[in-house]
Protein backbone atom coordinates (compact mmCIF):
# COMPACT_ATOMS: atom_id res chain seq x y z
CA UNK A 1 0.00 0.00 0.00
CA UNK A 2 1.71 3.31 -1.41
CA UNK A 3 2.47 5.64 2.10
CA UNK A 4 1.10 8.92 2.08
CA UNK A 5 3.20 12.29 1.94
CA UNK A 6 2.47 15.82 2.86
CA UNK A 7 2.41 18.71 0.67
CA UNK A 8 3.07 22.18 3.07
CA UNK A 9 2.72 24.95 0.21
CA UNK A 10 5.00 28.11 0.88
CA UNK A 11 3.91 30.42 -2.00
CA UNK A 12 2.30 33.04 0.57
CA UNK A 13 5.52 33.01 2.64
CA UNK A 14 8.61 31.70 0.46
CA UNK A 15 6.76 32.56 -2.59
CA UNK A 16 6.24 36.05 -1.83
CA UNK A 17 10.01 36.59 -1.14
CA UNK A 18 10.60 36.40 -5.22
CA UNK A 19 11.38 40.20 -6.08
CA UNK A 20 7.75 41.65 -7.46
CA UNK A 21 5.86 39.38 -6.06
CA UNK A 22 4.10 40.60 -3.45
CA UNK A 23 -0.23 40.52 -2.65
CA UNK A 24 -1.92 42.30 -0.87
CA UNK A 25 -4.43 40.74 1.50
CA UNK A 26 -7.41 40.04 -0.72
CA UNK A 27 -5.04 38.69 -3.08
CA UNK A 28 -3.27 36.60 -0.05
CA UNK A 29 -7.18 35.00 0.84
CA UNK A 30 -8.03 34.43 -2.79
CA UNK A 31 -4.51 32.23 -3.22
CA UNK A 32 -5.29 30.57 0.26
CA UNK A 33 -8.89 29.19 -0.78
CA UNK A 34 -7.65 28.13 -4.08
CA UNK A 35 -4.82 26.08 -2.15
CA UNK A 36 -7.62 24.31 0.05
CA UNK A 37 -9.11 23.48 -2.96
CA UNK A 38 -5.86 22.07 -4.46
CA UNK A 39 -5.89 20.33 -0.95
CA UNK A 40 -2.69 21.06 0.54
CA UNK A 41 -2.03 19.77 3.57
CA UNK A 42 -0.39 22.76 5.28
CA UNK A 43 -0.81 26.94 3.95
CA UNK A 44 2.48 28.85 5.54
CA UNK A 45 0.32 31.94 4.70
CA UNK A 46 3.25 34.15 6.13
CA UNK A 47 5.74 35.48 8.16
CA UNK A 48 3.80 37.51 10.74
CA UNK A 49 6.35 39.89 12.54
CA UNK A 50 7.52 40.89 9.25
CA UNK A 51 4.74 43.96 8.84
CA UNK A 52 1.05 44.77 10.28
CA UNK A 53 -0.04 43.52 6.44
CA UNK A 54 1.74 40.63 6.69
CA UNK A 55 0.23 39.85 10.26
CA UNK A 56 -2.90 40.74 9.12
CA UNK A 57 -2.80 38.74 6.13
CA UNK A 58 -1.93 35.27 8.35
CA UNK A 59 -5.04 36.30 10.74
CA UNK A 60 -7.29 36.36 7.13
CA UNK A 61 -5.75 33.09 5.92
CA UNK A 62 -6.52 31.75 9.35
CA UNK A 63 -9.68 32.67 9.91
CA UNK A 64 -10.44 31.47 6.26
CA UNK A 65 -9.21 27.92 5.44
CA UNK A 66 -11.13 25.03 7.01
CA UNK A 67 -9.41 22.08 5.71
CA UNK A 68 -5.29 22.73 6.00
CA UNK A 69 -3.20 23.58 8.87
CA UNK A 70 -2.09 27.02 8.65
CA UNK A 71 1.16 28.31 9.76
CA UNK A 72 3.17 31.52 9.81
CA UNK A 73 7.15 31.49 10.57
CA UNK A 74 8.52 32.89 13.27
CA UNK A 75 12.47 33.22 14.12
CA UNK A 76 13.92 31.86 17.22
CA UNK A 77 12.89 35.08 19.13
CA UNK A 78 10.02 35.42 21.88
CA UNK A 79 8.48 38.17 20.04
CA UNK A 80 8.41 36.77 16.30
CA UNK A 81 6.72 32.97 17.97
CA UNK A 82 4.15 34.88 19.79
CA UNK A 83 3.19 37.16 16.78
CA UNK A 84 3.31 34.20 15.02
CA UNK A 85 0.58 32.55 17.35
CA UNK A 86 -1.24 36.01 17.69
CA UNK A 87 -1.74 35.26 13.79
CA UNK A 88 -2.46 31.30 13.21
CA UNK A 89 -4.62 30.99 16.42
CA UNK A 90 -7.55 31.38 14.75
CA UNK A 91 -6.96 28.61 12.62
CA UNK A 92 -8.72 25.40 13.29
CA UNK A 93 -4.94 23.56 12.89
CA UNK A 94 -2.50 26.08 13.65
CA UNK A 95 1.35 25.74 12.97
CA UNK A 96 4.21 27.52 14.79
CA UNK A 97 6.87 27.57 11.98
CA UNK A 98 10.35 28.67 14.05
CA UNK A 99 13.64 28.58 12.36
CA UNK A 100 17.40 29.60 12.75
CA UNK A 101 20.49 28.80 10.80
CA UNK A 102 22.93 25.84 11.88
CA UNK A 103 25.95 26.45 9.68
CA UNK A 104 29.03 27.58 9.94
CA UNK A 105 29.00 30.70 7.77
CA UNK A 106 25.63 31.75 8.78
CA UNK A 107 25.95 31.44 12.56
CA UNK A 108 29.60 33.52 12.36
CA UNK A 109 28.48 36.35 10.01
CA UNK A 110 24.89 36.43 10.40
CA UNK A 111 23.56 35.12 13.89
CA UNK A 112 27.20 36.10 15.47
CA UNK A 113 26.38 33.20 17.47
CA UNK A 114 28.18 29.81 19.07
CA UNK A 115 26.96 26.47 18.37
CA UNK A 116 26.07 26.01 21.68
CA UNK A 117 24.36 29.29 21.86
CA UNK A 118 21.92 28.34 18.84
CA UNK A 119 21.78 24.90 20.17
CA UNK A 120 20.21 26.71 23.38
CA UNK A 121 18.28 29.17 21.61
CA UNK A 122 16.05 25.99 19.39
CA UNK A 123 15.39 24.28 22.58
CA UNK A 124 14.25 26.74 24.73
CA UNK A 125 12.42 28.44 21.41
CA UNK A 126 10.66 25.28 20.34
CA UNK A 127 9.77 24.65 24.18
CA UNK A 128 8.19 28.58 24.28
CA UNK A 129 6.30 27.78 21.23
CA UNK A 130 5.04 24.67 22.16
CA UNK A 131 3.54 26.80 25.43
CA UNK A 132 1.32 28.12 22.90
CA UNK A 133 0.75 25.73 19.71
CA UNK A 134 0.71 22.13 20.03
CA UNK A 135 2.09 21.82 16.67
CA UNK A 136 5.55 23.06 16.07
CA UNK A 137 7.83 23.16 13.48
CA UNK A 138 11.55 23.49 13.30
CA UNK A 139 13.95 24.45 10.64
CA UNK A 140 17.51 24.55 10.61
CA UNK A 141 18.50 26.84 8.22
CA UNK A 142 20.80 26.04 5.60
CA UNK A 143 21.07 22.55 7.00
CA UNK A 144 22.66 21.12 3.71
CA UNK A 145 25.69 22.95 4.38
CA UNK A 146 25.48 22.15 8.24
CA UNK A 147 28.10 19.86 9.79
CA UNK A 148 26.27 16.74 10.06
CA UNK A 149 27.05 15.84 14.42
CA UNK A 150 25.76 19.32 15.01
CA UNK A 151 22.75 19.21 13.18
CA UNK A 152 22.13 15.87 14.37
CA UNK A 153 22.19 17.77 18.21
CA UNK A 154 19.96 20.41 17.32
CA UNK A 155 17.52 18.15 16.01
CA UNK A 156 17.59 15.89 19.12
CA UNK A 157 17.48 18.87 20.93
CA UNK A 158 14.05 20.14 19.32
CA UNK A 159 12.75 17.11 19.63
CA UNK A 160 13.23 16.21 22.68
CA UNK A 161 11.36 20.15 23.30
CA UNK A 162 8.61 18.88 21.44
CA UNK A 163 8.83 19.63 17.30
CA UNK A 164 6.32 17.71 15.41
CA UNK A 165 7.88 18.58 12.17
CA UNK A 166 12.11 19.13 11.94
CA UNK A 167 12.78 20.58 8.21
CA UNK A 168 16.33 19.96 6.89
CA UNK A 169 16.18 23.05 4.03
CA UNK A 170 18.43 23.18 1.41
CA UNK A 171 17.95 26.93 2.07
CA UNK A 172 20.89 28.22 -0.71
CA UNK A 173 19.94 25.55 -3.80
CA UNK A 174 23.58 23.47 -2.86
CA UNK A 175 22.78 20.13 -2.51
CA UNK A 176 22.50 17.44 -5.40
CA UNK A 177 19.78 14.25 -5.21
CA UNK A 178 22.60 12.01 -4.48
CA UNK A 179 23.73 13.86 -1.61
CA UNK A 180 20.44 15.18 0.17
CA UNK A 181 19.31 11.38 0.27
CA UNK A 182 21.88 10.77 1.87
CA UNK A 183 21.70 13.54 4.80
CA UNK A 184 17.71 12.25 5.07
CA UNK A 185 18.94 9.01 5.46
CA UNK A 186 21.29 9.77 7.64
CA UNK A 187 19.20 11.68 9.51
CA UNK A 188 16.77 8.87 10.06
CA UNK A 189 19.05 6.32 11.30
CA UNK A 190 20.96 8.73 13.34
CA UNK A 191 18.61 11.21 15.27
CA UNK A 192 17.51 9.63 18.36
CA UNK A 193 13.76 9.69 18.54
CA UNK A 194 13.29 10.95 15.12
CA UNK A 195 10.33 9.10 14.94
CA UNK A 196 8.48 11.69 17.17
CA UNK A 197 8.74 14.06 14.25
CA UNK A 198 7.76 14.57 10.60
CA UNK A 199 10.97 15.28 8.21
CA UNK A 200 10.19 17.86 6.39
CA UNK A 201 12.08 18.95 3.14
CA UNK A 202 12.69 22.76 1.75
CA UNK A 203 14.30 22.84 -1.41
CA UNK A 204 16.10 25.95 -3.42
CA UNK A 205 16.70 26.14 -7.26
CA UNK A 206 19.84 28.07 -7.30
CA UNK A 207 21.38 24.85 -9.41
CA UNK A 208 18.00 24.18 -11.08
CA UNK A 209 17.86 21.19 -8.68
CA UNK A 210 15.04 21.77 -6.08
CA UNK A 211 12.71 19.28 -7.50
CA UNK A 212 14.98 16.20 -8.28
CA UNK A 213 16.45 17.11 -4.48
CA UNK A 214 12.96 17.15 -3.10
CA UNK A 215 12.09 13.70 -4.54
CA UNK A 216 15.51 12.50 -3.40
CA UNK A 217 14.29 12.96 0.10
CA UNK A 218 10.84 11.76 -0.71
CA UNK A 219 12.59 8.77 -1.51
CA UNK A 220 15.01 8.29 1.90
CA UNK A 221 11.67 8.86 3.87
CA UNK A 222 10.79 12.47 4.13
CA UNK A 223 7.17 12.74 4.99
CA UNK A 224 6.91 16.56 4.05
CA UNK A 225 7.67 18.32 0.77
CA UNK A 226 7.87 22.22 1.06
CA UNK A 227 7.08 23.57 -2.10
CA UNK A 228 5.91 26.63 -3.97
CA UNK A 229 3.13 27.08 -7.30
CA UNK A 230 5.05 27.79 -10.61
CA UNK A 231 8.35 27.54 -8.12
CA UNK A 232 8.64 31.10 -7.39
CA UNK A 233 10.88 31.90 -4.39
CA UNK A 234 13.35 33.30 -3.32
CA UNK A 235 16.15 34.03 -5.80
CA UNK A 236 16.27 31.16 -8.60
CA UNK A 237 13.15 30.39 -6.57
CA UNK A 238 11.70 27.07 -4.36
CA UNK A 239 10.78 23.48 -5.74
CA UNK A 240 7.32 23.61 -7.83
CA UNK A 241 4.94 21.94 -6.33
CA UNK A 242 3.20 21.59 -9.70
CA UNK A 243 5.96 19.17 -10.72
CA UNK A 244 6.70 17.20 -7.57
CA UNK A 245 3.01 16.24 -7.51
CA UNK A 246 2.88 14.96 -11.01
CA UNK A 247 6.14 13.47 -10.54
CA UNK A 248 5.22 10.97 -7.86
CA UNK A 249 1.82 10.73 -9.16
CA UNK A 250 3.33 9.92 -12.73
CA UNK A 251 5.86 7.63 -11.14
CA UNK A 252 3.51 5.60 -8.37
CA UNK A 253 5.97 2.96 -9.88
CA UNK A 254 9.01 4.43 -8.06
CA UNK A 255 8.30 6.06 -5.59
CA UNK A 256 4.39 4.25 -4.02
CA UNK A 257 4.05 7.86 -2.31
CA UNK A 258 0.48 9.39 -2.71
CA UNK A 259 -0.33 12.96 -1.64
CA UNK A 260 -3.97 14.60 -1.00
CA UNK A 261 -3.10 16.77 -3.97
CA UNK A 262 -6.31 17.60 -6.42
CA UNK A 263 -4.31 17.77 -9.57
CA UNK A 264 -7.16 18.82 -11.69
CA UNK A 265 -6.60 22.17 -9.69
CA UNK A 266 -3.20 22.46 -10.34
CA UNK A 267 -3.37 24.29 -13.69
CA UNK A 268 -6.04 26.90 -12.22
CA UNK A 269 -4.11 27.19 -9.43
CA UNK A 270 -0.48 27.85 -11.57
CA UNK A 271 -2.36 30.26 -13.59
CA UNK A 272 -4.03 32.51 -10.27
CA UNK A 273 -0.38 32.50 -9.00
CA UNK A 274 1.04 34.12 -12.25
CA UNK A 275 -1.97 36.66 -12.74
CA UNK A 276 -1.78 37.51 -8.44
CA UNK A 277 1.92 38.31 -8.55
CA UNK A 278 2.64 39.12 -12.07
CA UNK A 279 5.37 36.55 -12.72
CA UNK A 280 4.68 34.70 -16.23
CA UNK A 281 5.27 31.23 -16.60
CA UNK A 282 7.73 30.56 -19.08
CA UNK A 283 6.85 28.48 -21.82
CA UNK A 284 8.24 25.58 -21.83
CA UNK A 285 8.01 25.35 -18.29
CA UNK A 286 7.10 21.71 -16.82
CA UNK A 287 2.90 20.74 -16.22
CA UNK A 288 1.96 24.30 -16.83
CA UNK A 289 4.03 25.86 -19.43
CA UNK A 290 1.85 27.06 -22.60
CA UNK A 291 3.99 24.57 -24.64
CA UNK A 292 4.03 21.30 -21.75
CA UNK A 293 1.15 20.09 -24.17
CA UNK A 294 2.15 21.28 -27.50
CA UNK A 295 3.54 18.95 -30.15
CA UNK A 296 5.14 21.06 -33.20
CA UNK A 297 7.26 18.47 -35.44
CA UNK A 298 5.15 15.96 -37.73
CA UNK A 299 6.92 13.04 -36.14
CA UNK A 300 5.47 13.82 -32.69
CA UNK A 301 2.03 14.81 -34.27
CA UNK A 302 2.33 11.13 -36.22
CA UNK A 303 3.21 9.20 -33.41
CA UNK A 304 0.23 11.40 -31.10
CA UNK A 305 -2.76 11.03 -33.06
CA UNK A 306 -2.16 7.08 -33.02
CA UNK A 307 -1.63 6.98 -29.45
CA UNK A 308 -1.43 9.94 -27.07
CA UNK A 309 1.02 7.92 -24.67
CA UNK A 310 3.59 8.08 -27.07
CA UNK A 311 4.40 11.80 -26.48
CA UNK A 312 2.52 11.97 -22.99
CA UNK A 313 3.16 11.23 -19.62
CA UNK A 314 0.29 12.79 -18.53
CA UNK A 315 -2.83 13.85 -19.33
CA UNK A 316 -3.88 17.40 -19.97
CA UNK A 317 -6.82 17.29 -17.94
CA UNK A 318 -5.04 15.23 -15.49
CA UNK A 319 -3.76 18.80 -14.40
CA UNK A 320 -7.45 20.39 -14.77
CA UNK A 321 -6.43 21.86 -18.48
CA UNK A 322 -9.30 21.30 -20.32
CA UNK A 323 -9.27 22.32 -24.14
CA UNK A 324 -11.74 25.24 -24.72
CA UNK A 325 -14.28 22.87 -26.16
CA UNK A 326 -16.90 25.75 -25.64
CA UNK A 327 -15.77 28.77 -27.69
CA UNK A 328 -16.41 31.60 -26.41
CA UNK A 329 -18.30 34.15 -28.76
CA UNK A 330 -21.09 36.83 -28.67
CA UNK A 331 -23.65 34.41 -28.49
CA UNK A 332 -22.37 32.55 -25.44
CA UNK A 333 -24.56 32.86 -22.49
CA UNK A 334 -23.55 33.18 -18.74
CA UNK A 335 -23.17 29.53 -17.55
CA UNK A 336 -20.37 28.88 -19.92
CA UNK A 337 -18.63 32.06 -19.00
CA UNK A 338 -18.72 31.37 -15.50
CA UNK A 339 -17.31 27.96 -16.08
CA UNK A 340 -14.85 28.63 -18.43
CA UNK A 341 -13.66 31.42 -15.33
CA UNK A 342 -13.67 28.75 -13.23
CA UNK A 343 -11.23 26.24 -14.84
CA UNK A 344 -9.09 29.73 -15.06
CA UNK A 345 -8.88 29.83 -11.40
CA UNK A 346 -11.29 32.12 -10.80
CA UNK A 347 -13.84 31.86 -8.66
CA UNK A 348 -15.84 35.04 -8.41
CA UNK A 349 -19.26 36.18 -6.22
CA UNK A 350 -22.55 36.03 -9.03
CA UNK A 351 -22.68 39.96 -9.21
CA UNK A 352 -18.89 39.63 -9.81
CA UNK A 353 -19.25 37.62 -12.69
CA UNK A 354 -22.60 39.13 -14.04
CA UNK A 355 -20.38 42.52 -13.88
CA UNK A 356 -17.85 40.84 -16.11
CA UNK A 357 -20.63 38.81 -18.32
CA UNK A 358 -21.39 42.43 -18.79
CA UNK A 359 -17.96 43.40 -20.48
CA UNK A 360 -17.08 39.90 -21.76
CA UNK A 361 -19.94 40.91 -24.45
CA UNK A 362 -18.86 44.21 -24.79
CA UNK A 363 -15.63 42.60 -26.06
CA UNK A 364 -17.24 39.91 -27.92
CA UNK A 365 -18.76 42.48 -30.57
CA UNK A 366 -15.55 43.62 -30.99
CA UNK A 367 -13.56 40.14 -31.42
CA UNK A 368 -14.74 37.25 -33.31
CA UNK A 369 -13.59 34.38 -30.66
CA UNK A 370 -12.53 35.05 -26.91
CA UNK A 371 -9.93 33.15 -26.12
CA UNK A 372 -8.52 31.92 -22.22
CA UNK A 373 -6.23 34.77 -22.34
CA UNK A 374 -8.78 37.41 -23.50
CA UNK A 375 -10.68 36.21 -20.62
CA UNK A 376 -7.79 36.25 -17.91
CA UNK A 377 -6.77 39.83 -19.24
CA UNK A 378 -10.63 41.34 -19.06
CA UNK A 379 -10.44 39.63 -15.16
CA UNK A 380 -7.53 41.57 -13.95
CA UNK A 381 -8.06 44.76 -15.70
CA UNK A 382 -11.85 44.63 -14.52
CA UNK A 383 -10.07 43.44 -11.37
CA UNK A 384 -12.77 42.57 -9.04
CA UNK A 385 -10.39 42.29 -6.00
CA UNK A 386 -9.76 46.45 -5.83
CA UNK A 387 -11.84 49.29 -4.86
CA UNK A 388 -11.48 52.16 -8.16
CA UNK A 389 -10.37 54.96 -6.68
CA UNK A 390 -10.37 56.39 -10.53
CA UNK A 391 -11.12 55.14 -13.66
CA UNK A 392 -10.04 56.30 -17.31
CA UNK A 393 -12.39 59.18 -18.95
CA UNK A 394 -10.86 59.40 -21.96
CA UNK A 395 -7.44 60.40 -23.21
CA UNK A 396 -6.34 62.25 -27.05
CA UNK A 397 -2.48 61.60 -27.62
CA UNK A 398 -0.69 63.61 -29.79
CA UNK A 399 2.57 61.58 -31.56
CA UNK A 400 4.82 61.61 -34.66
CA UNK A 401 8.59 61.80 -35.32
CA UNK A 402 8.43 64.90 -35.68
CA UNK A 403 6.73 66.73 -32.66
CA UNK A 404 6.90 66.16 -28.79
CA UNK A 405 4.90 63.73 -27.89
CA UNK A 406 1.54 65.17 -26.15
CA UNK A 407 -1.17 63.44 -24.03
CA UNK A 408 -3.78 65.02 -22.64
CA UNK A 409 -5.71 62.42 -19.88
CA UNK A 410 -8.90 62.84 -17.85
CA UNK A 411 -9.67 60.81 -15.14
CA UNK A 412 -12.95 60.34 -12.63
CA UNK A 413 -12.37 60.48 -9.36
CA UNK A 414 -15.29 60.01 -6.92
CA UNK A 415 -17.24 61.30 -9.52
CA UNK A 416 -15.46 64.48 -10.19
CA UNK A 417 -13.53 64.42 -13.87
CA UNK A 418 -9.92 65.48 -13.32
CA UNK A 419 -7.35 66.54 -17.02
CA UNK A 420 -4.01 66.93 -17.03
CA UNK A 421 -1.45 67.92 -20.25
CA UNK A 422 1.53 66.50 -20.26
CA UNK A 423 4.90 66.26 -22.66
CA UNK A 424 6.80 62.93 -22.53
CA UNK A 425 9.77 60.67 -24.88
CA UNK A 426 6.79 59.12 -26.28
CA UNK A 427 2.95 58.67 -25.94
CA UNK A 428 3.08 56.20 -23.06
CA UNK A 429 5.25 58.17 -21.09
CA UNK A 430 3.74 61.47 -21.57
CA UNK A 431 0.13 59.41 -20.89
CA UNK A 432 1.80 58.33 -17.29
CA UNK A 433 3.20 61.60 -16.36
CA UNK A 434 -0.35 63.57 -17.27
CA UNK A 435 -2.06 60.93 -14.84
CA UNK A 436 1.13 61.35 -12.21
CA UNK A 437 -0.06 65.25 -12.44
CA UNK A 438 -3.57 63.77 -11.34
CA UNK A 439 -2.64 61.34 -9.06
CA UNK A 440 0.22 62.62 -7.36
CA UNK A 441 3.78 61.23 -7.40
CA UNK A 442 4.67 59.50 -4.18
CA UNK A 443 5.69 56.51 -6.44
CA UNK A 444 8.24 55.14 -9.42
CA UNK A 445 7.24 53.17 -12.09
CA UNK A 446 9.55 49.98 -11.89
CA UNK A 447 8.87 48.00 -15.22
CA UNK A 448 6.47 48.45 -18.24
CA UNK A 449 5.77 45.97 -20.60
CA UNK A 450 3.74 45.19 -23.48
CA UNK A 451 2.32 42.27 -25.03
CA UNK A 452 -0.03 40.63 -27.73
CA UNK A 453 -2.52 38.84 -25.45
CA UNK A 454 -3.70 36.53 -28.44
CA UNK A 455 -2.91 36.16 -32.30
CA UNK A 456 -4.56 37.79 -35.29
CA UNK A 457 -5.61 41.29 -36.72
CA UNK A 458 -8.14 41.72 -33.36
CA UNK A 459 -5.21 40.55 -30.80
CA UNK A 460 -5.25 42.62 -28.16
CA UNK A 461 -2.19 44.14 -26.72
CA UNK A 462 -1.92 43.70 -22.82
CA UNK A 463 -0.02 45.79 -21.18
CA UNK A 464 1.52 44.97 -17.31
CA UNK A 465 3.04 47.78 -15.23
CA UNK A 466 4.84 47.61 -11.83
CA UNK A 467 5.23 50.66 -9.63
CA UNK A 468 6.80 51.18 -5.97
CA UNK A 469 5.77 53.11 -3.02
CA UNK A 470 7.18 52.77 0.10
CA UNK A 471 9.32 49.41 -1.00
CA UNK A 472 5.91 47.53 -1.97
CA UNK A 473 5.88 46.41 -5.52
CA UNK A 474 2.26 46.75 -7.25
CA UNK A 475 1.51 45.68 -10.72
CA UNK A 476 -0.97 46.14 -12.87
CA UNK A 477 -2.27 44.72 -16.09
CA UNK A 478 -4.97 46.51 -18.71
CA UNK A 479 -5.56 45.56 -21.86
CA UNK A 480 -7.30 46.52 -25.67
CA UNK A 481 -6.70 47.01 -28.83
CA UNK A 482 -5.24 50.19 -28.54
CA UNK A 483 -1.72 49.75 -26.72
CA UNK A 484 -1.54 52.92 -25.25
CA UNK A 485 -4.70 52.70 -23.68
CA UNK A 486 -4.03 49.14 -22.73
CA UNK A 487 -0.77 51.09 -20.83
CA UNK A 488 -3.28 53.68 -19.31
CA UNK A 489 -5.54 51.32 -18.02
CA UNK A 490 -1.97 49.27 -16.76
CA UNK A 491 -0.92 52.16 -14.76
CA UNK A 492 -4.13 52.95 -13.02
CA UNK A 493 -5.05 49.42 -12.24
CA UNK A 494 -1.17 49.51 -10.12
CA UNK A 495 -2.50 52.93 -8.73
CA UNK A 496 -6.01 51.26 -7.96
CA UNK A 497 -3.65 48.22 -6.24
CA UNK A 498 -1.44 50.99 -4.39
CA UNK A 499 -4.40 52.85 -3.17
CA UNK A 500 -6.68 49.75 -1.66
CA UNK A 501 -3.32 48.36 0.22
CA UNK A 502 -3.05 51.97 1.55
CA UNK A 503 -7.06 52.38 2.70
CA UNK A 504 -6.48 48.77 4.43
CA UNK A 505 -3.28 49.50 6.04
CA UNK A 506 -5.07 52.69 7.39
CA UNK A 507 -7.97 50.45 8.82
C1 LIG B 1 15.66 31.45 4.58
C2 LIG B 1 14.50 32.35 4.70
O1 LIG B 1 13.73 32.45 3.77
S1 LIG B 1 14.26 33.11 6.13
C3 LIG B 1 12.92 34.18 5.88
C4 LIG B 1 13.34 35.40 5.16
N1 LIG B 1 12.24 36.30 5.04
C5 LIG B 1 12.32 37.57 5.40
O2 LIG B 1 13.32 38.02 5.90
C6 LIG B 1 11.15 38.43 5.07
C7 LIG B 1 10.66 39.24 6.23
N2 LIG B 1 11.70 39.92 6.97
C8 LIG B 1 11.54 41.15 7.51
O3 LIG B 1 10.53 41.81 7.32
C9 LIG B 1 12.61 41.66 8.41
O4 LIG B 1 13.84 41.06 8.02
C10 LIG B 1 12.28 41.32 9.91
C11 LIG B 1 11.04 42.12 10.34
C12 LIG B 1 12.02 39.83 10.12
C13 LIG B 1 13.47 41.71 10.79
O5 LIG B 1 13.82 43.04 10.49
P1 LIG B 1 14.96 43.80 11.33
O6 LIG B 1 14.65 43.71 12.76
O7 LIG B 1 15.08 45.13 10.71
O8 LIG B 1 16.30 42.92 11.11
P2 LIG B 1 17.11 42.58 9.80
O9 LIG B 1 16.21 41.88 8.82
O10 LIG B 1 17.86 43.75 9.28
O11 LIG B 1 18.17 41.55 10.38
C14 LIG B 1 17.80 40.29 10.86
C15 LIG B 1 18.06 40.15 12.35
O12 LIG B 1 17.46 38.91 12.78
C16 LIG B 1 18.49 38.00 13.22
N3 LIG B 1 18.07 36.69 12.80
C17 LIG B 1 18.05 36.21 11.55
N4 LIG B 1 17.52 34.99 11.58
C18 LIG B 1 17.21 34.71 12.84
C19 LIG B 1 16.60 33.61 13.46
N5 LIG B 1 16.20 32.58 12.73
N6 LIG B 1 16.39 33.63 14.78
C20 LIG B 1 16.77 34.72 15.52
N7 LIG B 1 17.34 35.81 14.97
C21 LIG B 1 17.56 35.79 13.65
C22 LIG B 1 19.75 38.53 12.55
O13 LIG B 1 20.88 38.07 13.19
C23 LIG B 1 19.53 40.03 12.66
O14 LIG B 1 19.73 40.33 14.02
P3 LIG B 1 20.34 41.76 14.53
O15 LIG B 1 19.30 42.78 14.17
O16 LIG B 1 20.46 41.57 16.01
O17 LIG B 1 21.62 41.92 13.83
C1 LIG C 1 12.90 29.30 6.86
C2 LIG C 1 13.38 28.21 5.99
C3 LIG C 1 12.43 27.08 5.94
C4 LIG C 1 13.63 28.69 4.60
O1 LIG C 1 12.83 29.34 3.99
C5 LIG C 1 14.88 28.26 3.98
O2 LIG C 1 15.75 27.74 4.66
O3 LIG C 1 15.00 28.47 2.75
Amino acid sequence: MAKHIKIFDTTLRDGEQSPGCSMNLQEKLELAKQLERLKVDVIEAGFAIASPGDFAAVKAVAQAIKDCKVASLARALPADIEKAYEAVKYAEAPRIHTFIATSPIHMKYKLKASEEEVLERSRAMVKYAKTLCSDVEFSAEDASRTEITFLYKVLEAVIEAGATVVNIPDTVGYTTPDEYYTLIQNIRNNVKNIDKAEISVHCHNDLGLAVANTLAAARAGATQLECTINGIGERAGNAALEEIAMALNTRKDLYDLTTNIETTEIYPTSRLVSKLTGMKIQHNKAIVGDNAFAHESGIHQHGMLAHKNTYEIMTPESIGLTNNKLVLGKHSGRHAFEERLNVLGYHLAKDQVNKLFQEFKVLADKKKMIYDKDLEALVEEKSVRIKEFCRLGQFVINSGNTITPTATVRLIRNDEEIEEVATGHGPVDAAFKAIDKIVGNGFSLEDYALNSVTEGEDAQGEASVKIKMHEEIYHGRGISTDVVEASIKAYINAINKMLSELECQEE
